[in-house]
């Protein structure tokens, strides 16, 4: 069974520490040319480069006025101030940015980041008005053990921990299981699935009311035009975030365009 139709599935490319600004352009314009109204009224699309990146990506879907959304890949958890190297939410907001991943396991392995921290980025990111896309996933040890579900739902209580739902019905969550992510080990759509509908059945008893319907749960590692029709079609897996993939702008439009492959 494919996503309600009240949520409309996202399909955002996280480009990682790739493309220059003037590869950005290249590679959003080859999308741009590709993609068609349809598949914009399908499908949301979405760009996230690297900060370097962000500023080219702007003026070139400004001045084209392209469907194409953008954001960056991470956002600081401080406002303003005395953090050098760091981007504050409200600098993304001025460049146009719809989206700020958060929580990215690169980030959490290689950066150290917790849930405390993932949770302040969370907030910074609404407060700024941007969506934040907030991921989780377990390591091969925690999925053989078989506390995949258990250590996901941590991450999502940490991360939206003190979120009001207001706020929370903005946020897209994506499952990412680290052992899948450029591995070319796609998890199976019945294990996307498993992880997928326990996150929307903690929102559910995080929050009242539709809010567990109405957000957007994305799974993320290794997705290809090859695997994606098939992880689509099931309930709780509402998009994408692509790596690898997001750089072949002919695989991404392909990706986009899952309804015409076959599952
Ligand atoms: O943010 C994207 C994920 O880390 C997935 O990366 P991948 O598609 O290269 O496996």
């Amino acid at each position: 069974m494919a996503a309600a139709p009240s949520r409309k599935p996202l399909m955002a490319g996280n480009w990682k520490m790739n493309n220059n600004h003037l590869e950005a352009i290249a590679l959003v314009q080859k999308m741009a040319f590709a993609l068609k109204e349809a598949d914009y009224d399908a499908v949301d699309v979405a760009v996230v480069p690297p900060f370097t990146a962000i500023r080219s990506v702007q003026t070139l879907v400004d001045a084209d006025k392209l469907g194409i959304a953008y954001g960056a890949q991470d956002v600081s958890q401080h406002a303003s101030g005395a953090y050098t190297g760091e981007i504050s939410g409200a600098m993304l907001a001025k460049l146009g940015c719809t989206y700020a991943v958060v929580g990215h396991s690169e980030r959490r392995q290689y950066h150290h980041e917790d849930d405390a921290i993932v949770n302040a980025k969370v907030k910074a990111a609404l407060a700024a008005e941007l969506t934040p896309i907030l991921c989780v996933g377990e390591g091969l040890d925690v999925r053989k053990a078989g506390e995949h579900v258990a250590h996901v739902l941590a991450q999502v209580d940490g991360g939206l921990e003190k979120i009001p739902a207001e706020q929370a019905e903005k946020v897209v969550i994506a499952y990412e299981p680290v052992w899948a992510i450029g591995t070319g080990e796609v998890a199976t759509p019945r294990d996307a699935q498993e992880v997928c509908a326990a996150i929307r059945a903690r929102l559910a008893e995080l929050y009242d009311g539709d809010l567990a319907g109405k957000v957007r749960i994305l799974y993320g590692g290794s997705v290809k035009g090859s695997n994606v029709a098939k992880l689509m079609q099931e309930a709780d897996v509402d998009g994408a975030l692509v790596g690898g993939a997001s750089l072949d702008p002919g695989e991404f439009v392909k990706i986009c365009r899952y309804r015409d492959l076959p599952a």
